[in-house]
Parts: structure tokens; C-alpha cells; sequence
């Protein structure tokens, strides 16, 4: 295998595996979409995983475009290698190192469904590995004149943490005592002398498979499992001296938050704040691997809770679970248990080159995340097909980003919307940009996101002045999303940046448009939301710069939904951080607004109605005393602008978009019968999509993803045009 990059300095004491579901002789599903190659470097084992569907390899990022990428773990079990195997090999050794008095930690994760319970829990006929390890860890106890108490608990979605023991006594509380050790206060510990009594416990009464299927019966709720083994030196009831700790931490599955649940929940939040807590234990994970002297573990409860487990001298073994069937969210998984296990950002290709997307860290530094509540961050797409873009774009590449924490939902999405396959190297730059601008975004979010919406839109403004012309079609979106329960007065802030770049040689007018959406709601029952949107579009017919015409448009809104709004501007709407109150915020958001027709380049004509929109929302906006229960400044400048050729051209530009979007939602829903209907689409492919829908409902997110059932998006599209000229027979 070449291309194998593994840093020397890794800590031996973290081990990263993976296991392939087993299957029932019923399912009879077969792995066959997942390689498992052999690799010895520099003496060190490893396993790297490719995945294929037939012979096409599956694009697993944005820079992949069908090359082969393979990810690097400690070792892979196959299918039918079973838990006993995996017992022998990389639990007893740990059982041993408990009973020498260091704590380790088993953490099973995975996408839903891929066996993480029954890894753990087995079977009458396959116990688990938590059973396995009573079982000799009784043993060694009897051997040794030492006892065994287990505690078992639930961290929910709203990190709450609960014991499963007991459970009268519901909430459990994550405290530090003097000399900085994580105290569990309200778990209760239950002396275990027998693994009969341990099923009582574990797989009895407070049955935890029955929890987990209650959990997926009753979406959106899902929670993480944690069961801890206690070695004490003190026999007897008093077990109030732990000398050391076994953990066996089984995460809920990690599921794409985008999904809709099949009842029809809308899972985001929940889902989102569980795959939150999943990146944050692989950030914790690849922290330890890779020796860093900072681990964040206060970047979720569970990696609180473990802290002193998986610190010190604390041995780390992470089970990533894969499903046997192809699944996107299994690859997603499988990445980032090979960033932490190499201890390095960098993805691994066949052809030794690095992907573009994995070889960078994805998301801007965790202490975004401490500031508030949630703070998660997509870029969703990017293509350059020629050219490049300004100096001004790639001056951002790089600085602000550090290689902390690398796992979060930005990373998610990219890994689930692969890109184009030409990309060239300024590709990085406009995502470096995109995730800086997010970045800046998150920074300021206690001082209003509305921030972030100016600071994108000067951004920009500067640099479409001088990218017209070289760059053919640039299109990207970030998109931000700021939740903030406890230390902030907003409750949710969104925003949305979105570039596009045309070549005037693909259409005869260049155009740029920017837009930029903020929206803020209160905190209590939305009493204030403000939502503010600033457009900017740039057509250009020809080649000279002084032809271009601008157009812009702002749009503030406050919307006051009952309540005063002058109780908005007390002290409560000041955050902890000392965020300024609305007011200045908003005005902010006008100076910016402001100066950025202000800076506009002076080729750029700006309407007359413009400037209406700067007397009515500049500084002139004081504190926003009883406004109508609608304030509304609008300007929108558009239409007025265009010649009757760039109206026909948007419109057709937006036509196209639709039919695709439109191909797309029908091969996420339509059943067998209509799917066949498609060009390209027979019997096979169409039970294929099925198939795939079954694992993820909406696998086709976008025409790249087409290369999952190997279709192209070239071909696809010559369909599609083709339907439409159709329309004219
Ligand atoms: N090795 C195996 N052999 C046979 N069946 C298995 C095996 N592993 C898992 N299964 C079956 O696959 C299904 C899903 O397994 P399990 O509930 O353990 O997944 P999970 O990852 O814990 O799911 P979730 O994320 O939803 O909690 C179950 O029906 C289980 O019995």
C-alpha cells in the first residue's frame, strides 16, 4: 500500500480499530463493498480500508472525484471474526493494566445499526465484550483478594446524565473535587460478585438493549451508554476507594443531521448535538494520539466525564462499527477514526497524493465552540473549472486555521457532498476563505452575528472587482449556525454566505453574486428576531472592468412578536462575553452595510434607492424603541438593472438548477416503477437506489453523488438537457 503516511511519535496507549458488522444467516449481507489491505511500515502494522461499489471505487471527499482514497487503522475486523476475537486480542490486555491500577476505556462508535451494542452486549451465544470482561475480571479479583462494583449511566442528547442503576435517582452531576478529579455525584455504584448478577444489572431490569431500542422506536431521542467496571482494593460493601476503572462507553450511532427521521421528525438539533459529542471524543482521541499537550475535553459531557480515564497513564481503544451494507455514514465514520489514529488530518490515497479537503483541518479552533453553546459550520460547495481566484481570496488560505479540532459537522458535509473532480489548488484557497469568514463569524458570535454578515460581504466586495474575468465557474455557500442555550441571550443565530462566479465565455455576461442572510431569535419564544439579508450582484457583459454593473441590495427586518422590545435593550440582552446590545448591533450591521456601498469600486453604479436604504437603517438607528409589530426596511434594485438577455440568462441558470434538483428528489423518493422511467435507470440500479435509501434516505444530495450508482453528473446532465429540449417538440 503506498501513500501510507504515519507519524513515528504516536502514543501506543491509543488504539484505533474497526470492526465490520457480523450479519445473521438472514440479512446475509456481505462486505463487499469494503477493502481491507495489510499494511507493515516501518515495522508498525496497520489495516487501510477503501470502499467500492463493483468495480467503481466510492468517492469518499470533496477532492476524491473517484480516486481511490484508503484510511489507516490500527486493525480491522472482518465480518465474521467475532467478539470473543476481538476480547482475546484487545480487551484482556487492558484487564490486565486495570488490575495494575490504570484506568482504560473501550469506546464503541459508528454509524446506527453497525453492532456497537452488540459488540458490547452479544448474546446468549456471543457475549459481548463487556460480559467477557466481568467475567474475567471477577476471575482476577477472587485471584487477587479484590472486588468488582460496576456503575452504568446515560449522557442524552441534552447532555444530561442519567443512572440506569437507580433509576429514582435521575440526574447525575459532573463535578471536579479539590484535586481536579472528575466526581460523579448521584451514580451509584453496585458491588457485582457474579455475571449472573452482572445481567441482572446490565442486561436485566434496567435493560440497556431495551432502552436503546426504546431510544429508536421513540425518535429523536438517543443517548450514549457508559458502563464502568470498578477494581477496588476494598472488599465489602464499602467500595468507596476505586482503585481503578474499566469503561465501556457504547455512543449513540452517528447519523447525518440533515436527515429527516421516518415518522418525520426533523432530527437536526437532537442529531446534531449528538454528533457533536462524537466529534468531540475523536477530537479527544486524536489529541492523545498524536501527544498534544492540549486535549479538549471540555468540549462535551462524555469527554468530561472520562477525563481522568482517558488521561495519565489511561489506555484508549475506539471500535469504529461498519455496516456490512453500503453506507455513507460508515465511511464518514471511518475517516475520522483514521485521522485519529494516524494522528494527523491527512487522508491517505492509493496514488500517494493527499485529497484537498482531508488534508486540511475542516473547522476553525475549538474555543468557538467553549464560547458558546454549539457552534457548527459547513461549507457546502466549491468548483473552480478553470482560472483562478484573486490574491485577495488567497491571502486568507491557511492563517487563521490550526489543527484543532478537526472533527465537526463542517467536516460531515464535506465528506457527504464531494466535489467537483477538477479541482485545482485555489479551490483550497476560496474553502480556506469560506471556513475564515465562518470562522470570523463564530468568533464574534457574542457580539452579534450580524458581524459576520458584514465582514463577509466587504470580503467579497473587494474581491469581485477583480475576479471577473479569469475564473470560470465558482460557486460556494458557507453556511453558520450558532445555538446558544445557556450563556447567551440569543438563542439561535443563522447564517448563510453565498458566491457565485460565472465565465462570461460559459454565458456571455460574467456575473458575481453575493448573499448574505443573517437571522438572530431570541432566546425566550422568539419575543425578537432580526433577520437582515444583503445581496450584491456583479454582471459584467464585457471584458472591461468599467462595464460592469453592480447591483445591490440590504434587507434589515425586525420582527417584535408580542413583547416589548425596549425590554430587549436592558442589560439582558448583554451576554456574559459583553456583547453589545441590539441596538449597536444593528447599527453595526448599517454602518456596514454603508460602507460597503461606500467601498464598492467607483465603475460601480449604486441606485439612488440605495442611498434611501442608508438614511433609513444607518446610524440613525437608535435603540429600537416600540417598533410596529413589522419593521421592514427593504431595497431591492434587481430587476430594474437588467437588460432583457441577463433576465433571460438568470431565469434559464435558474430553471437548470431546478430540473436538477428535481432529478435528484425523484431518485431520493420515487419508487421502483418511476425510477425505471429514467434514462440510464433499469431494473439493477433501481433496486440498488432503493437499497441505498435504506440505509440513508436521502443518499443524493447532489449530482456528484450520482457516482455512487456510476452515473456521471456529465451524463445526467446531457439527459436533462435533453428532456428539456423536448419540451419544445
Ligand atoms: N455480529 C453480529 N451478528 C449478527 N447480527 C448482528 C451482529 N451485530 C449486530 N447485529 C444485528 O444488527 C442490528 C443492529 O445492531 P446493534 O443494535 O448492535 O447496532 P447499534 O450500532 O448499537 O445501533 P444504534 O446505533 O441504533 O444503537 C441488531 O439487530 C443486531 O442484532
Amino acid at each position: 500500500m503506498s501513500g501510507v503516511a504515519r507519524k513515528q511519535n504516536l502514543n501506543p496507549k491509543v488504539r484505533v480499530i474497526a470492526k465490520i458488522r457480523g450479519s445473521s444467516h438472514l440479512d446475509g449481507l456481505s462486505t463487499s463493498w469494503i477493502s481491507v489491505h495489510n499494511n507493515i511500515r516501518d515495522g508498525i502494522f496497520s489495516h487501510s480500508l477503501t470502499f467500492s461499489l463493483g468495480d467503481q471505487p466510492v468517492a469518499t471527499s470533496g477532492g476524491g472525484g473517484g480516486r481511490k482514497e484508503a484510511y489507516v487503522v490500527d486493525y480491522c475486523y472482518e465480518q465474521n471474526e467475532k467478539n470473543d476475537l476481538v476480547f482475546e486480542r484487545e480487551v484482556k490486555p487492558f484487564i490486565n493494566e486495570v488490575f495494575d491500577g490504570r484506568n482504560a476505556t473501550i469506546i464503541a462508535c459508528g454509524a446506527r445499526g453497525t453492532g456497537k451494542s452488540y459488540l458490547f452486549q452479544g448474546t446468549v451465544d456471543e457475549p459481548g465484550l463487556t460480559v467477557l470482561a466481568v467475567d474475567e475480571m471477577l476471575r482476577l479479583a477472587a485471584d487477587n483478594g479484590k472486588s468488582i462494583a460496576v456503575s452504568f449511566y446515560e449522557v442524552d442528547q441534552d447532555h444530561h446524565v442519567k443512572d440506569l442503576l437507580d433509576p429514582n435517582r435521575q440526574q447525575v452531576f459532573v463535578l471536579k473535587d479539590a484535586h481536579g478529579k472528575t466526581q460523579l455525584k448521584g451514580l451509584s455504584q453496585v458491588s457485582v460478585t457474579s455475571v449472573s448478577q452482572f445481567h441482572n444489572f446490565y442486561g436485566g431490569g434496567t435493560n440497556p438493549r431495551k432502552s436503546i431500542q426504546k431510544a429508536v422506536t421513540e425518535l429523536p431521542k438517543r443517548s450514549h451508554k457508559g458502563l464502568i467496571v470498578y477494581v477496588s482494593s476494598h472488599g465489602g460493601e464499602k467500595l468507596d476507594v476505586s482503585v481503578s476503572k474499566l469503561n465501556f462507553v457504547d455512543l449513540a450511532g452517528y447519523q447525518d443531521a440533515r436527515r429527516k427521521s421516518i415518522d418525520g421528525h426533523n432530527l437536526v438539533e437532537s442529531t446534531k448535538n449528538i454528533n457533536k459529542s462524537i466529534h468531540a471524543i475523536h477530537n479527544v482521541v486524536y489529541s492523545l494520539k498524536a501527544n498534544e499537550t492540549h486535549v479538549p475535553y471540555r468540549e462535551s459531557k462524555i469527554t468530561t466525564m472520562l477525563q481522568d480515564s482517558l488521561g495519565g497513564a489511561g489506555r484508549i481503544l475506539m471500535v469504529t462499527c461498519l455496516n456490512p451494507s453500503f453506507c455513507q455514514e460508515s465511511i464518514y465514520m471511518v475517516k475520522l477514526a483514521s485521522r485519529s489514529c494516524q494522528g494527523t488530518s491527512r487522508a491517505i490515497t492509493d496514488s500517494t497524493k493527499k485529497s484537498n479537503s482531508s488534508a486540511r483541518p475542516m473547522v476553525p479552533s475549538s474555543h468557538n465552540s467553549r464560547m458558546l453553546g454549539s457552534v457548527s459550520t459547513s461549507v457546502k460547495k466549491q468548483t473552480v473549472s478553470r482560472g483562478h481566484i484573486s490574491g485577495k481570496k488567497a491571502h486568507c488560505s491557511t492563517s487563521t486555521l490550526k489543527a484543532r479540532k478537526l472533527f465537526d459537522e463542517s467536516s460531515d458535509l464535506i465528506s457527504q457532498k464531494p466535489s467537483s473532480s477538477n479541482n485545482v489548488p485555489t479551490v483550497e484557497s476560496v474553502m480556506h476563505e469560506e471556513d475564515q469568514l465562518t470562522s470570523n463569524v463564530a468568533k464574534e458570535a457574542s457580539s452579534l452575528e450580524v458581524e459576520g454578515v458584514s465582514l463577509f460581504a466587504h470580503e467579497d466586495s473587494n474581491s469581485v472587482s477583480v475576479d471577473v474575468s479569469p475564473v470560470a465557474a465558482v460557486s460556494s455557500t458557507c453556511e453558520t449556525t450558532i445555538l446558544d442555550k445557556e450563556d447567551s441571550p440569543v438563542a439561535a443565530v443563522s447564517s448563510t454566505c453565498e458566491t457565485t462566479i460565472l465565465d462570461k465565455e460559459v454565458s456571455p455576461v460574467a456575473a458575481v453574486s453575493i448573499t448574505c442572510e443573517a437571522t438572530i431569535l431570541d432566546k425566550e419564544t422568539s419575543p425578537l428576531a432580526i433577520s437582515s439579508t444583503c445581496e450584491i450582484t456583479v454582471l459584467d457583459k464585457t471584458d472591461e472592468d468599467q462595464n460592469k454593473t453592480v447591483l445591490y441590495t440590504g434587507e434589515l427586518s425586525m420582527f417584535d412578536e408580542g413583547k416589548k422590545i425596549g425590554k430587549e435593550n436592558n442589560s439582558s440582552i448583554v451576554n456574559q462575553g459583553g456583547s453589545p446590545p441590539i441596538s449597536a448591533q444593528l447599527q453595526e450591521l448599517s454602518n456596514s452595510l454603508k460602507l460597503l456601498c461606500s467601498s464598492t469600486p467607483s465603475c460601480i453604479d449604486i441606485t439612488p434607492k440605495n442611498d434611501a436604504f442608508h438614511n433609513q437603517t444607518s446610524t440613525d438607528i437608535g435603540e429600537p424603541t416600540t417598533p410596529s409589530s413589522s419593521m421592514r426596511v427593504t431595497n431591492r434594485e434587481i430587476t430594474s438593472f437588467c437588460s432583457p438577455w441577463e433576465k433571460f440568462n438568470a431565469r434559464s441558470t435558474g430553471i437548470k438548477n431546478s430540473l436538477v434538483q428535481d432529478y435528484l428528489r425523484l431518485l431520493n423518493t420515487a419508487d421502483k416503477e418511476e425510477l425505471r422511467k429514467l434514462k440510464g435507470i433499469g431494473e439493477k440500479r433501481a433496486t440498488y437506489i432503493l437499497e441505498l435509501r435504506e440505509d440513508c434516505p436521502e443518499p443524493f444530495k447532489n449530482l456528484d453523488d450520482l457516482k455512487d450508482i456510476g452515473l456521471s453528473a456529465k451524463q445526467v446532465k446531457r439527459w436533462l438537457k435533453k428532456e428539456v429540449g423536448g419540451l419544445f417538440d
